[in-house]
Formats: structure tokens, C-alpha cells, sequence
């Protein structure tokens, strides 16, 4: 199994405040297959994909296992080099992914000749990048635009794991689709690709993902494919698919 967290907890401790964000999480991210974890705000999704990209913050203190390619990641050396091109993450926010300084287009050259996988011209028309931005800097894009170059940036090296957290936020419904039906082709080249959403509608209307993972405060409470889900005879499971009755 290409991504996988075992047995995960995570405890994050300011000064101020202190809590139990992942509680004993297991959730595989299988070859070839989009999973998408869903859940309310704040119940731990990004936490999850900071914790299978090495990225936790400093204040995090975790117990368990994370594995990439099937064997246990131990520390930050060997997550520096699964991020060189293994594990690609797609950050919340995309204007993140980028320098503020250089444009975006000079960004994505950069990873082209970095890594000597996929063309800047084929991640953008994978991603409906409009590449005619390419020479704008980063705070020039709208949330819609930037998202879409940072997934672009994501699929550059083409790494074997894709950790993307509310790829299609900003977007309207229709370039939405397209950014998951860009995901659901790059999960077909054999990536394992994890996909945090709200978006339960898109899921529902077009069976794109091939698993779904329900976390509810720092738990997964459910995992399989979305009609078995939304089927299931658990008040907590049922409210959170009912509102999109199908
Ligand atoms: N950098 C951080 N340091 C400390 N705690 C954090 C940090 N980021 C998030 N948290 C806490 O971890 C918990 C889980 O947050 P997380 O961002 O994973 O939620 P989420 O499910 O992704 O929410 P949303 O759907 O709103 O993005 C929350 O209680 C949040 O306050």
C-alpha cells in the first residue's frame, strides 16, 4: 500500500490549549484509487494530510505509524526526500505552494526541469490552469486560478501519493468538475491519491472517488464506497449524508 496511517494519534499542545486532534487512526490510500475524507470542519482531515506528507505542526506529538510505499517514515530526512517527488501535496490554500516572489509560470518551470516528469503544458491543460496567467505572481490569481496552478505544481514531479486538501474550494461547479475529473486521471496512471472535500453533492452526482473515509473529531467513524455510506444505519453517518438525499 502505497500511503497508509496506522494506529495514529496526534496531540497538539500550546501554551494556551491542548488536544487530541487524530485519536487511533487507520486509513489506507490504495494504488490506482481516489479516497475522499470527509468530514465537519475542524474534525482533523487536514491534520490526516499533514500527517501523510511529514508535515505536522512543531507543536504536534504523534504515536503510531505513518507509511509511504509500505514501510514506516521516521523522521523529517526521509520525509524531505518522499516530498522530492513520492508525495506530493496540494495545500488548502494554494497560494501557499508558491514563492510570492517569482511568478507562478517561473515556478513551474523550475519543478519541469527538477524532476523531468510531466511538462509545465501538460499539467496545466490536466489542471484547466489558464496558462495565459503564467506571468502573473501568485497574489495576482484569484483563489479559482491559484488553486488550479498549485495542483498543476502538485503533478509536476508526478508523485506516486497525492494528498489534496480542498482542491476544488474556490472553483464553480463546472471547472470543479474538471479538477476532479483531472484527479480521477492521475489516480488511473496508478497514483494513490486522497482527496479532503466538502463537496458531497460532486461526489454523489458523479461516483468519481472509489472510497470514502468519514472522520468525525479526530476519528474515522466510516469507511467504503459513498452509497454503501450514506446507507448505513448510524444516526451520526446518516445526518452528515442526509442533506443531499440520494
Ligand atoms: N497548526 C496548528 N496548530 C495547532 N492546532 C491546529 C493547527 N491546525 C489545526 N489545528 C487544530 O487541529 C484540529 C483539526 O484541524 P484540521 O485543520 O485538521 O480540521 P479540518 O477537518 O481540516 O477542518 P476544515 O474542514 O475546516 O479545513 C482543530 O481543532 C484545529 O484547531
Amino acid at each position: 500500500m502505497p500511503a497508509e496511517l496506522r494506529e495514529l494519534t496526534v496531540r497538539v499542545s500550546t501554551r494556551r490549549w491542548k488536544d487530541t486532534v487524530l485519536d487511533a487512526v487507520d486509513l489506507v490510500v490504495p494504488d490506482g484509487k481516489i479516497t475522499a475524507l470527509l468530514g465537519e470542519s475542524g474534525c482533523g482531515k487536514s491534520m490526516a494530510a499533514a500527517a501523510l506528507t511529514g508535515s505536522l505542526p512543531a507543536s504536534a506529538r504523534s504515536k503510531g505509524q505513518v507509511l509511504i510505499e509500505g514501510a514506516p517514515v521516521k523522521g523529517q530526512r526521509e520525509w524531505q526526500r518522499l516530498r522530492d517527488g513520492t508525495v506530493g501535496r496540494l495545500p488548502q490554500a494554494g497560494i501557499t505552494a508558491f514563492d510570492p516572489e517569482a511568478t507562478v509560470g517561473e515556478q513551474l518551470r523550475v519543478l519541469e526541469e527538477r524532476h523531468g516528469r510531466w511538462t509545465v503544458a501538460r499539467a496545466c491543460a490536466a489542471t484547466r490552469y489558464p496558462t495565459e496567467m503564467a506571468d502573473l505572481y501568485p497574489k495576482q490569481h484569484s483563489g479559482g486560478q491559484i488553486q488550479r496552478a498549485a495542483l498543476a505544481a502538485a503533478l509536476l514531479p508526478r508523485p506516486r501519493v497525492l494528498i489534496a486538501d480542498e482542491p476544488t474550494a474556490s472553483l464553480d461547479a463546472d471547472t470543479a468538475y474538471n479538477v476532479w475529473a483531472a484527479l480521477r486521471r492521475y489516480a488511473d496512471t496508478g497514483a494513490a491519491v486522497l482527496v479532503i472535500t466538502h463537496d458531497v453533492p460532486m461526489l454523489a452526482d458523479t461516483k468519481i472517488a472509489d472510497h470514502v473515509a468519514l472522520m468525525r473529531t479526530g476519528k474515522i467513524v466510516a469507511t467504503g464506497d459513498l452509497t454503501t455510506l450514506a446507507a448505513l444505519d448510524d444516526p451520526y453517518v446518516r445526518g452528515f449524508f442526509q442533506p443531499t438525499a440520494y
